[in-house]
């Protein structure tokens, strides 16, 4: 039997000290600093934005940050390794990628029986980094290990916290302010997504890998998807294959609302710059592209971050304008120009939406994406809220594919 997880803990970056990534998510994003580890190598801070958890990994007494590091794309990443002067134990419940620029690289998972999965994984060819591994402090113990993953520099900390009682994990202290007064309009509730950059022909493997070891399923993100290709969008400079993954736990059939999906992206053979490709040049090979971030009220999450100073990516101009777009957006009950505004995309996801069915059958999503949040074309954040649509919209993603394509044309 394959391992079985119980559900996402948080998403884990590995960064060099002064990229500034805890201060935006701190001050743009409206994250909430709420537990930290520091050692003389490293610093480890747990930030919150509801049920959204993010790790930062900061290497201190570290050269030079990300942006000045002679990263160079056309060599292996690997062989480019900052001259880092501190041991692999600094990082707590964490391998140490030690990657070249900063990375989003860990997906941590609770499970119920660390052992008990540590012996599937290895009965199923897949090797421990950290085998199982007890860590305690006043509040209690944590036994946890870390998998590394088939995808680039991904892995996995798979940990049991039944037996803890701190603000975090055993290690940390807390830190921060609660925050106090009525809920954050900003607020996102919970990951509703993570994509992998992929590159080219690599799903099925990827795939494989995900259902052999955790048992993950195939799920459908459009009716227009071809169950052997995944879902493929293509012409008009666009050329994307999406398939999507989501785990399933243990004797339980299905996912609540709230548990978060995979998506595996991969670029396919179009003319023109590509996000995808972007991100595994200057990435320095596959790994987690962006995290989608549930939110109840995309208006009021866009607004209020693009006023903390958040920058997001500029639908093209036609966007708004396209036939039937306005339209599709007033039947939803919402004002075009107000999405407009603030540069959100209206979507269905194929599944009796869009334009032309009646009110009751309309599936719809919203999204907006950030710009990347490192100084590389790497990593982003997008808020998401979904009206009834469990995948993802052609039209939405070919406005994304423009906007990033005409800026990276830009950048030549
Ligand atoms: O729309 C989403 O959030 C997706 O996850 C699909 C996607 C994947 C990769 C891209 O470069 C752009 C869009």
């Amino acid at each position: 039997m394959a391992a079985s997880l119980s559900r996402l803990s948080h998403i884990a970056f590995h960064v060099p000290a002064g990229t500034g990534l805890v201060s935006d998510l701190v001050g743009k994003f409206r994250f909430h600093l709420f537990a930290e580890r520091v050692t003389a190598g490293a610093r480890q801070l747990a930030l919150r934005k509801g049920a959204a958890v993010f790790l930062v990994n900061e290497r201190l007494g570290e050269p030079p940050p990300a942006h000045t590091f002679p990263f160079d794309p056309t060599r292996p990443a690997l062989a480019q390794q900052p001259p880092l002067g501190h041991s692999d134990k600094e990082f707590l419940y964490d391998v140490n990628p030690s990657h070249p620029v900063s990375t989003a690289s860990n997906v941590c998972f609770e499970v119920q029986d660390v052992p008990s999965v540590s012996r599937r994984l290895q009965e199923r060819g897949c090797p421990l980094a950290i085998p199982p591994t007890d860590v305690t402090d006043d509040g209690g113990s944590v036994t946890y290990c870390v998998v590394r993953s088939v995808v680039g520099n991904i892995s996995h900390t798979l940990l049991d916290r039944s037996r803890y009682r701190g603000a975090f994990l055993p290690g940390f202290r807390a830190a921060g302010d609660v925050p106090e007064g009525p809920r954050d309009p900003a607020e996102a509730t919970h990951f509703d997504h993570i994509t992998y950059a992929c590159p080219r022909g690599s799903t099925r493997a990827v795939l494989d890998w995900y259902q052999h070891c955790f048992g993950f399923q195939r799920f459908i993100v459009n009716r227009q998807e071809d169950a052997a290709e995944g879902y493929r969008i293509r012409g008009r400079g666009v050329g994307l294959q999406l398939t999507a993954m989501r785990y399933g736990k243990g004797s339980e059939p299905g996912l609540a609302d709230d548990d978060c999906k995979f998506v595996l992206a991969e670029s396919l053979l179009e003319p023109g710059k590509n996000q995808v490709d972007a991100f595994l040049e200057q990435h320095g090979g596959a790994g987690i592209q962006h995290v989608g971030l549930y939110t109840t009220d995309i208006v009021s999450t866009a607004r209020a971050l693009a006023q903390a100073g958040v920058r997001f990516v500029e639908p093209p101009p036609a966007y708004y304008s396209e036939a039937g777009k306005a339209e599709e957006i007033r039947a939803a009950g919402l004002d075009p120009r107000l999405l407009s505004q603030h540069g959100i995309l209206l979507d269905g996801d194929g599944e009796g939406g869009g334009r032309g069915s009646s009110p009751h059958q309309r599936r719809y999503l919203m999204q907006i994406f950030t710009q990347p949040i490192f100084p590389e074309e790497t990593f982003f954040l997008e808020l998401i809220e979904r009206r009834g649509a469990a995948g993802f919209g052609e039209g939405n993603i070919r406005a994304l594919w423009k906007s990033v394509q005409a800026y990276l044309d830009k950048q030549e």
